[in-house]
């Protein structure tokens, strides 16, 4: 039944016994302490506060990784809401871009209200508002451009959240604003550490690091989005291994580009559609025939050496390879792909593919990828295509990442503990850098020091 309407406007008194109910955090704390000060003395109450600040600051200082995860977004979410979404400053901001309804009879003016703020990362927050009657997510739209301008971010994306219920995704500011260099390469293969290979930075100044060992990589983004210096900076990193026989590259490249410098360092190598699915299904025999190794000799653990190396097969454009021809090569690849990375953990088989385009053909495989990098893309929907579900929601906005060269190598990550994504750029790796990696192995190689590697 539709609402009688009326002239007269809600009362101030009303106004404020609602406000007070839907946030009864920001009245409980001053009352408690209001009331701690009267009956424990302000002395009391002040070491109350400043114990909890310290152990706060304590924490801060001694456990990051917790700190970052429990405390940190919901204390940057908090002070946010309180400073740029402050009713009086939002309002403003709203007024200023149309985005409010003026009640048809009483004339009162209806915004969207704020019903929670998330501050995932430093850079990123994410406001759901439910929006009046008589506003759609249209209108966001067509005004998103002032919106931003009156919010002081860099850029603001709207998603519709559920019926009446809009999430906001501000973008406020960038954190790589210079290239980052590419890694140095290790000396000895005791320096690496297949657990966690550097391959740039995220958005809170640590190192951007990636499992190698075990883990199957799933990267996507446009042409020119910077894909390629992600593997080139984890091969920089295991140069050392490669040169000493313990790391295989297997590369399928129908592209034929920067990993083209790499023929002469892989073990395979193949660029048309039908050698790469050869190489493909020479991957799988080997990885079957560690598994069968393994059984006769009873080895639970993969230990590296040239016999049980580190197998790493690289797909560049595996959208192409999907898409191609009758389906044949796609259907083997999909099964192929579907065996190294649910059986190739234990064998040391680890493949990592890079897609510009993430359509329909590459979203099945997405799944069998343990870690997925979204670089910049050209449309919004592919963003969850890539990361999974609402990923775009939670701040992933690399749809918004412009086309220019100082973007590249910038994307997202899903953090594994917490699922929320992260901002991440990759170390640039040039093209001089990816012939020292060649010159390094091959060196090794000229003086036999691979055959001599630890077997
Ligand atoms: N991590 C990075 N940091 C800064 N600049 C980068 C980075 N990666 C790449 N670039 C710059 O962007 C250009 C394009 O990079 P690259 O060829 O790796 O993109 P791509 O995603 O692989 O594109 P394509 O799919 O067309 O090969 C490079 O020539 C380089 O100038």
């Amino acid at each position: 039944m539709k609402t009688p309407d009326s002239k007269r406007r809600t009362g101030r008194e009303m106004k404020a016994a609602l406000w007070t109910a839907r946030h009864p955090g920001s009245v409980l704390a001053p009352a408690s302490t209001v009331a701690a000060g009267t009956q424990l003395g302000w002395t009391t109450t002040g070491m109350i506060a400043g114990g909890t600040a310290a152990g706060l600051c304590g924490w801060y200082r001694a456990h990051p990784a917790t700190f970052d995860h429990w405390a940190a977004p919901r204390m940057r979410a908090w002070r946010r809401r309180w400073s740029a979404y402050l009713g009086p400053r939002w309002h403003n901001a709203l007024r200023a871009c149309d985005l409010y309804v003026v009640h048809r009879k009483s004339g009162e003016e209806q915004f969207p209200r704020i019903i929670k703020t998330r501050s995932y990362s430093p850079t990123v927050d994410t406001v759901w508002v439910r929006i009046p009657q008589g506003m759609s997510a249209r209108k966001f739209e067509a005004n998103l451009d002032e919106l931003t301008e009156a919010l002081r971010a860099r850029r603001v994306a709207v998603e519709k959240v559920k019926p009446g219920v809009l999430g906001l995704v501000i973008e406020r500011d960038e954190p790589f604003t210079e290239t980052i260099d590419a890694p140095d390469m290790p000396d000895e293969p005791d320096a690496v550490d297949l657990k966690n290979v550097y391959v740039g930075e995220t958005e809170f100044g640590a190192d951007w690091r990636l499992p190698v060992l075990g883990q199957h990589t799933f990267i996507a983004g446009a042409t020119g989005a910077g894909k390629n210096s992600i593997p080139m900076s984890e091969l920089r990193a295991l140069a050392p291994l490669i040169r000493d026989g313990l790391v295989r590259l297997w590369i399928c490249d129908p592209k034929q580009m920067e990993f083209a410098k790499l023929e002469g360092i892989a073990h395979r190598y193949a660029t048309d559609e039908g050698e790469c699915s050869e190489l493909v299904d020479e991957f799988v025999d080997d990885l079957q025939r560690v598994q069968r190794e393994f059984s006769e000799q009873g080895t639970r653990k993969l230990e590296l050496s040239r016999v049980t190396p580190l197998n790493v097969l690289i797909i560049d454009e595996i959208g192409s390879l999907l898409a191609y021809g009758d389906g044949t090569v796609a259907r083997n690849l999909r099964k192929k792909l579907a065996i190294v990375t649910s059986q190739g953990r234990a064998t040391g088989h680890s493949v990592t593919a890079l897609v510009q385009e993430p359509t329909k053909d590459t979203v099945p495989v997405r799944e069998l990828f343990t870690i997925r990098i979204c670089l910049r893309v050209t449309a919004a929907a592919q963003v969850d295509m890539v990361l999974g579900e609402n990923a775009r929601l939670r701040g992933a906005l690399a749809d918004e990442i412009p086309n220019a060269p100082e973007t590249a190598g910038i994307g997202y990550v899903i953090r594994q503990r917490t699922r929320v994504p992260m901002r991440v750029r990759a170390a640039y790796v040039a093209d001089h850098e990816i012939d020292e990696l060649v010159s390094f192995v091959r060196a090794g190689w000229g003086t036999g020091q691979h055959l001599t590697a630890v077997a």
